[in-house]
């Protein structure tokens, strides 16, 4: 085909990808997100997606499961064959090793699960993917150490997929290591989780830039767990106890600290900044933590019991807020128009009528400001966080690879 549009580029010149052979797919991680992507590969082999997806290798920071057979062509196909009986089997061995590996717990001995490897290693993981098969990595952890291996892995002909955002929201190097990386093999980078949790806003940017708009400006809601604890938040209860049911909702970073920092939003802005053309670093982004200092240091053992350390200081500014009829969101902006583009992040007082005030639950809305949306922007609204949404995503993108189909990243 002719060359593709920027941003968006094709498979179907992996001729691995159109051959109908099943994907293989290894997920890292088998937290939140991980076990949510477990339950729906699983949902999906009773789908006509059924031989799409072909799970050979699932590991967390603590185990790894590997099935080898999965690596010959033959017993490959025969993992996840719609209506193969001995296939089914095979299907269902891999679901329960992986269901295996998410129920480990740290310190439970693995002799008597043979398919678990004590130590879960990437190095591990990349002999189970090294292959003529189609590989795709699923990256469901919150890891430096998997994000800093996300271009080697294209390089070498993995496709990687991700909810982590430290691989494209880390460090501008790293960033541009991962697009040189998939623009020298090949690869396909399925990024659809990390922004709003799937919701279709970097499809959105890529395909309007496709189509020759100019991004002039994004600002909005870009935390599901932030969006749900100040739209509950309400100055009587303590704002802490809001972040404990927003953490075990899986709105949350594992640490939620990475929330209230800013940190989860300076990453996803930054990955759209960057995705918008704009390639901001880490730094040209503004972020106000709601984190005070003593709450920072604690060790995350202990950050549970330090939590109220957050209600004195938003009491204050909610009731701030609620005197002038206001409401507290937490905003992130990027304007590109300005001389030197620079985005910022941090706890707003908005009108109770503005429209990024505007949402329920989780929900992220995303203004998006070019040549086309000069005036009204174009916005984008919709569940932010949450395993399911997040899971399906994922699942999504891996979808679009092994099916040859265009994907953005
Ligand atoms: N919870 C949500 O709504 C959303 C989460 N995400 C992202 O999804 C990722 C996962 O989040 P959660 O599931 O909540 O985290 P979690 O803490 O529940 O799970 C993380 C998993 O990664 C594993 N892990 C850590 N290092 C590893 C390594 N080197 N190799 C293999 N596995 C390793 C851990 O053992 C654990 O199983 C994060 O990057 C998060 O930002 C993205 C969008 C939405
Ligand atoms: N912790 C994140 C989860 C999704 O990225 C959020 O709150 O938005």
């Amino acid at each position: 085909m002719s060359a593709a549009a920027p941003g968006i580029r094709h498979v179907s010149a992996d001729p691995r990808a159109a051959s109908g052979e099943s994907a293989r797919v290894a997920l890292l991680g088998t937290g939140t997100v991980g076990r949510a992507v477990l339950a729906r590969l699983e949902a999906l082999q009773r789908s006509p997606l059924s031989n799409r997806l072909s799970l050979v290798h699932v590991a967390n920071s603590r185990v790894a499961a590997s099935d080898r057979t999965g690596l010959g062509p033959t017993a490959t196909a025969s993992l996840l064959g719609v209506g193969d009986a001995a296939s089914g089997a095979s299907s269902t061995a891999c679901a329960s090793a992986g269901a295996a590996v998410a129920s480990q717990p740290a310190a439970r001995s693995t002799a008597a699960a043979p398919a678990l490897v004590r130590r879960s290693t990437l190095d591990q993981l990349e002999a189970v993917l090294d292959g003529a098969a189609t590989c795709i990595v699923i990256d469901a952890t919150a890891s430096e150490d998997v994000a800093t291996r996300h271009a080697r892995w294209l390089h070498q002909g993995v496709h990687v997929v991700t909810a982590c955002k430290l691989g494209q929201g880390g460090p501008l190097a790293r960033w541009q290591a991962i697009r040189d990386a998939r623009v020298a093999a090949g690869t396909l980078y399925g990024d659809s989780a990390t922004v709003g949790a799937g919701l279709p806003v970097l499809r959105a940017l890529r395909e309007l830039q496709a189509g020759g708009d100019r991004i002039h400006a994004i600002a909005g809601v870009l935390s599901g767990s932030l969006a749900w604890l100040f739209g509950q938040f309400d100055g009587l209860r303590p704002f802490s106890g809001f972040v404990r049911e927003a953490r075990a909702a899986g709105y949350t970073e594992p640490d939620p600290r990475d929330d209230l920092s800013g940190e989860d939003v300076r990453r996803k802005i930054l990955i759209l900044a960057r995705a918008a053309g704009v390639p901001l670093d880490v730094d040209d982004v503004a972020v106000e933590s709601l984190v005070p200092d003593e709450l920072a240091h604690v060790p995350v053992a202990d950050l549970d019991a330090s939590l109220a350390l957050l209600d004195t200081p938003l009491r204050t500014r909610f009731a701030r807020a609620y005197r002038n009829g206001e409401k507290l969101r937490f905003i992130a902006r990027l304007d590109t128009r300005t001389g030197r583009p620079r985005a910022t992040v941090g706890l707003e007082s908005l009108p109770a009528d503005d429209p990024l005030a505007i949402g329920a639950g989780t929900d992220n809305r995303i203004a998006i400001w070019s040549d086309r949306y000069a005036e009204q922007p174009l916005v984008i609204q919709g569940p932010g966080a949450g395993a399911g949404v997040t899971a399906a995503a994922l699942l999504d993108d891996a979808l679009r690879i092994a099916q040859g189909n265009r994907v953005a990243g």
